[in-house]
């Protein structure tokens, strides 16, 4: 496979036969109720108008998309990549000016005819989500009221924010859109007839096998954060139960996500048979504008004070801590409320009324601090968002560790928790706590695998260390 001057592997089509892909076994597909949709609870109708909080950053963009070797890169206006004219006026409407490299090489291949499956991959905050949105906005036929294209997320929180961008670009056609996440349809709802349907694998389930959504006109089916949709230790089973619902021929299978790693690659080529792929190198995978460091922590507890003595840097523009489990971000949240600390809490144990408000108010600023778990590692687009804290690092489940005083780091979840920060071409910085041997050798094998250098920040000098976070978020 040739790489090209633009760092993109871009190989032919690889063929697989469509039988392969549908041979993957589907382990007690009951038993397994998807870990965010078993959290979900009666919500309220839904704000779309996710987007509100973009005006307040500053950027210029113009010197990174006229770098080359930029993930911003493009010789190419929206204008020439096959776009209808109510679709460019959503384009522009919502502020973007030039596409990305991942836009301009996606969206030809995505439009064109006959539609082929793509497997795209670009690293995190470099503009995938207008990549498929427009390609199932341009796939649709606006005079249709049935579902035409569905589109796969792995929480509410990510699924709420792709329904706002399909109603941003969409804003100047007739496009109706509807939810398959749980509790956001009124219950004796008995027929779909919205064309773009974006939702959680079970939900998405649930309103095919019962008819609520008729697939026999669904002509493209996305999974963002594919990697994630066909891991067969989390959503893989629900995600290809969808597929196998959908029509066996016409749908275009479209996978994003910024990382694919080793294991889920070849099951991604079987699911998206001939599937156009663009694809990164491991060391490409996190962007340069996030700067990483760590800090040395004698033990928990000195974690939770450094996290305390971080505050103020943490209010500066707004910042997400990462914990492991539920009960730790509950515990430090309500910990550092007692304390008079402004801030909000975020998990999948949480109902999803109290979970829509929480993140609204985060994406509104009204909450700068948000400390959280795996359920908002991938996707979740902040702009203003200028810190990331591993307060934990992130771990494989016990399922993939073999041995319980060998747990290996996740290193794609690292990379997505820290890409929630340096949203196109923004700086931002993320800081990992370590507190001893192993979480420090864990640290180590995220530093080898993603290939990008994570430096020491001094604990004991407040000074020194604020001014050197300050200088790397300016
Ligand atoms: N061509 C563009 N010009 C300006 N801004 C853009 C452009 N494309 C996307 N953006 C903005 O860049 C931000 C990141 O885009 P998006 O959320 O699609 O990234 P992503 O690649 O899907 O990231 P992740 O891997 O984290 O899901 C969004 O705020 C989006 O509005």
């Amino acid at each position: 496979m040739e790489k090209d001057a633009d760092g993109f592997y871009t190989p032919a089509p690889v063929a697989v036969p469509a039988a392969e892909a549908e041979a993957k076994p589907e382990a007690n597909p009951e038993a397994k109720l998807e870990d965010e949709e078993k959290a979900e609870a009666p919500t309220e109708s839904v704000n779309t108008d996710l987007i509100n909080s973009t005006f307040e950053v500053s950027v210029t963009l113009a010197d990174q998309q006229a770098d080359s070797s930029s993930p911003l890169y493009s010789v190419k206006t929206f204008e020439e990549l096959g776009l209808h004219q109510d679709l460019l006026k959503g384009i522009y409407d919502m502020g973007f000016s030039k596409p990305s490299k991942i836009q301009e090489r996606a969206l030809p291949l995505l439009l064109s005819n006959p539609p082929t499956n793509m497997i795209g991959q670009s690293q995190s905050g470099t503009g995938k989500t207008a990549a498929f949105v427009l390609t199932m906005l341009s796939r649709v036929d606006f005079n249709l009221n049935k579902p035409q294209a569905l589109c796969l997320a792995p929480s509410r929180e990510l699924a709420r924010q792709i329904m706002s961008v399909v109603i941003a670009m969409g804003k100047f056609t007739s496009v109706q859109t509807e939810y398959a996440i749980k509790e956001n349809l009124p219950r004796n709802a008995t027929r779909i007839t919205a064309q773009i349907i974006v939702g959680t694998p079970g939900t998405m389930i649930d309103l095919l096998r019962r008819k609520v959504i008729d697939a026999s006109g669904v002509r493209v089916f996305v999974l963002d954060e594919a990697d994630n949709m066909l891991d067969q230790d989390g959503l893989g089973d629900q995600t290809l139960r969808v597929k196998n619902l959908l029509p066996k021929s016409q749908v275009q299978i479209i996978l994003f996500s910024a990382t694919f790693p080793d294991h889920v690659r070849a099951f991604a080529s079987k699911f998206a048979p001939n599937a156009n792929k663009i694809e990164l190198q491991r060391e490409e995978l996190s962007v340069d504008s996030i700067r990483q460091f760590y800090m040395d922590c004698r033990d928990e507890e000195h974690k939770y004070d450094i996290l305390v003595t971080l505050y103020t840097l943490l209010t500066i523009g707004q910042s997400i801590i990462f914990c492991q489990h539920r009960h730790t971000a509950d515990r430090i949240s309500a910990r550092m409320t007692a304390e008079g600390h402004h801030v909000a809490s975020l998990h999948g144990a949480k109902d999803a009324t109290e979970r829509d408000q929480i993140i609204d108010r985060f994406r509104e600023g009204k909450e700068k601090v948000l400390i959280t778990t795996n359920v908002i590692a991938r996707g979740i687009d902040i702009l203003q968002v200028n810190m990331v804290v591993n307060y934990d690092l992130p771990l494989m489940n016990e399922r993939s560790n073999s041995r319980p005083d060998d747990v290996r780091p996740d290193v794609e979840t690292y990379i997505h928790r820290i890409g929630r920060t340096g949203r196109f071409g923004r700086k931002g910085i993320s800081v990992n706590f370590v507190h001893d041997r192993k979480t420090w050798q864990q640290m180590q094998q995220i530093e080898e695998q993603t290939g990008k250098k994570i430096m020491r920040i001094e604990t004991n000098d407040i000074d020194v260390m604020e001014e050197k976070m300050r200088k790397a978020m300016k």
